[in-house]
């Protein structure tokens, strides 16, 4: 099992190195702890927990997770990588790229103004990754409601703590290829966008085939700040992706969203086992996975 003291002998001081290094990575780029968190996600959804969203296709055959085109936007795996090797110099051999990723998710929650969670720790690494994987199990910006509560809801989570992990969407961006059908497209039930924020949107975003990929839309009002205004602003009509805002046109959904939006402190709460929860589901224990000596390769 997973455990809180688990390397307390042998790298005691993980922990710090892990905070110093997101908090510098995050000086250097205010985006980095969204895409850090975002990290988590991606890596614990394919797979479980195991650093598989690290392995680079190495060789024309090999497979890799980052092909998918359900990760676009994927960004700073190089941070870990970055942080491994500080780690590996203080504890060689010891500790996962999955507990590291998973501790940069939770650190960059603490160090944007979220709650501070605590993350047991003793994931091992994957030896493989498939595009395949990714493509079926992540999720697309328009689920269904019922598909989004299957996701977490099959982690063990309650339907609060379901709403409460995508809350993540406080923090970060979107990139407009993944709204443009909500603009210039929509499906019929899609009528909670507030006119002035479609017209934002518009703006941001012209037209319904993107000449580039680079344009980002903010995912809430103040996407550095780890806070509850995702909440307030889905319940202004301003979500930015479509099951964002069918969260609040749900019978079963808007309760949790109302009760965030009014009460950060019960947000916080709610997100932090909730996080526990999607970071421990699935892990490779033991025998079963590698300690990787480089993130982006298997040994
Ligand atoms: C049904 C569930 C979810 C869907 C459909 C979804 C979808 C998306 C999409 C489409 C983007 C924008 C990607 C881009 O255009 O670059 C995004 C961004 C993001 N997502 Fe989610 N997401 C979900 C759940 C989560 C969860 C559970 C977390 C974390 C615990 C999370 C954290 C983030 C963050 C932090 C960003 C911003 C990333 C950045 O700025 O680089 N999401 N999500
Ligand atoms: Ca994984
Ligand atoms: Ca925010």
């Amino acid at each position: 099992q997973l455990s809180y003291g688990y390397y307390r002998t042998s790298c005691p001081n993980l922990e710090t190195i892990v905070k110093a290094e997101v908090l510098s990575s995050s000086l250097v780029d205010s985006t980095s702890p969204a895409a850090l968190l975002r990290l988590m996600f991606h890596d614990c959804q394919v797979q479980g927990c195991d650093a598989s969203i690290l392995l680079d296709p190495n060789g024309p055959m090999q497979d890799s997770e980052m092909i998918s085109s359900r990760n676009f936007g994927i960004r700073k795996r190089e941070v870990i990588g970055h942080i491994k090797s500080v780690v590996e110099v203080a504890c060689p051999g010891q500790v996962s790229c999955a507990d590291i990723i998973a501790l940069a998710a939770r650190d960059s929650v603490a160090l944007s103004g979220g709650p501070h969670i605590a993350v047991p720790l003793g994931r091992k690494d994957s030896r493989t990754s498939s595009s395949h994987m990714a493509d079926a199990r992540l999720p697309s910006p328009s689920i269904s409601v019922d598909e989004f509560l299957r996701t977490f809801m099959s982690k063990g989570m309650s339907l609060e703590e379901s709403v409460a992990i995508i809350g993540a969407h406080t923090l970060g961006a979107g990139h407009c290829i993944n709204i443009v059908n909500r603009l210039y497209d929509a499906k019929p039930d899609d009528r909670y966008l507030n006119l002035a924020y479609d017209a934002t949107l518009r703006l941001k975003c012209p037209i319904q085939v993107p000449l580039t990929n680079l344009t980002i839309v903010s995912n809430d009002l103040t996407p550095v700040a780890f806070d509850n205004q995702y909440y307030r602003d889905l319940a202004a009509g301003k979500g930015l992706f479509l099951i964002d805002s069918r969260l609040w046109g749900d019978s079963r959904t808007a309760p949790a969203v109302w009760r965030f939006a009014a009460d950060q402190e019960y947000f916080f709460q709610v997100f932090s086992s909730a996080f526990v929860k999607l970071s421990s589901t699935n892990i490779l224990l033991r025998s079963k996975g590698e300690i990787r000596r480089h993130c982006y390769r298997a040994n």
